[in-house]
């Protein structure tokens, strides 16, 4: 009887360890599992976490406006009265440019690019300076081509440029509630086309987040013309603001003007480029007359 209830407890005692282990193993591979997902989660969704569409690639907007709260960007700088920026905010319209002007933009911007480009994933046109990137570096359009810059651009390239600029500066004008003429053109004013290739040097990287006034000093209002359709010319290259707590994309669509103030209320990024090429054009202006250029011109 005894010899009967030590071997009946015996067994009880395995099959107890048995289903300790196996909980264990059962243990061990879900935690394994939700590991892998978190991490696999994370990977993919630090180009996923999108809270909110500002601007849908398919939608026609005649302007969306959005106030946010003004940083102190501005208080360390001069202030020019009734143009830096007290309001601050985004804006973004597809009234403005035509779709037609916009390929006319990016014919000019394919034709200047194709004489060069980066060996990474980003290129650059600033066709006030002539900075072209090729390879790894920088060449001055104009001083390479001397006079045979007249046979790459035409004297309607910059017609339609100057005809941009000022419509998008006008924009910006009657959204912040400012004078035009307060505004000026600064630099650097530049195409860009961005790909999947991978990265060869910093320049290449344009996937920062960043801060318009802090990269490029004089901005008080950064504008960007995109000049290609986000999902038919290309895949990810959306442009985020980060926003606490929040990422608030505008989907590229050619003609569409985005437009906003330069200082870290207007944190953004652009996501990486997965396949395709997309270009825009970023024109941006200062309140101060001394950071101001001429539209860019033959030299
Ligand atoms: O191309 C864009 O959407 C934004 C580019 C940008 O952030 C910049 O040029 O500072
Ligand atoms: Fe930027």
């Amino acid at each position: 009887m005894v010899v009967v209830f030590s071997v009946l407890s015996m067994k009880k005692d395995r099959a107890l360890r048995e289903g300790q282990r196996t909980w264990l193993r059962n243990a061990g591979l879900g935690a394994g599992f939700v590991l892998a997902a978190l991490l696999l989660w994370s990977s993919l969704g630090a180009e996923d976490d999108v809270a909110e569409v500002l601007a849908h690639h398919g939608e026609v907007l005649a302007g969306r406006f959005i106030e946010v709260p003004c940083s102190e960007d501005y208080d360390s700088h001069r202030r020019f009265e009734g143009c830096t920026p007290r309001r601050c905010g985004r804006g973004i319209t597809d009234s403005v440019i035509t779709r037609e002007e916009a390929e006319r933009i990016r014919s000019i911007a394919e034709k200047g690019l194709s004489l060069g480009g980066s060996d990474g994933g980003a290129s650059i046109l600033d066709l006030h300076s002539g900075a072209l990137s090729v390879g790894k570096h920088f060449v001055n359009l104009y001083r390479y081509f001397g006079d045979r810059i007249h046979n790459v651009f035409s004297e309607e390239d910059f017609r339609l440029y100057r005809h941009v600029r000022r419509k998008v500066q006008l924009t910006i004008a009657d959204a912040f509630g400012i004078s035009s003429s307060l505004l000026h053109l600064t630099k650097p004013t530049f195409f860009s086309r961005m790909n999947s290739t991978e990265a060869r040097t910093a320049h290449d990287e344009y996937w920062h987040a960043h801060v318009d006034k802090v990269t490029y000093g004089s901005f008080d209002y950064t504008s960007l013309l995109y000049l290609s359709d986000y999902l038919e010319d290309f895949g990810g290259g959306r442009f985020v603001f980060m926003d606490e707590g929040a990422n608030r994309t505008v989907e590229p669509r050619a003609g569409r003007v985005s437009f906003f103030t330069s200082g870290s209320e207007n944190l953004h990024r652009v996501e990486k480029v997965h396949w395709g090429t997309r270009y825009a054009v970023t024109i941006a202006f200062t309140c101060n007359p001394d950071h101001g250029i001429a539209d860019p011109a033959f030299t």
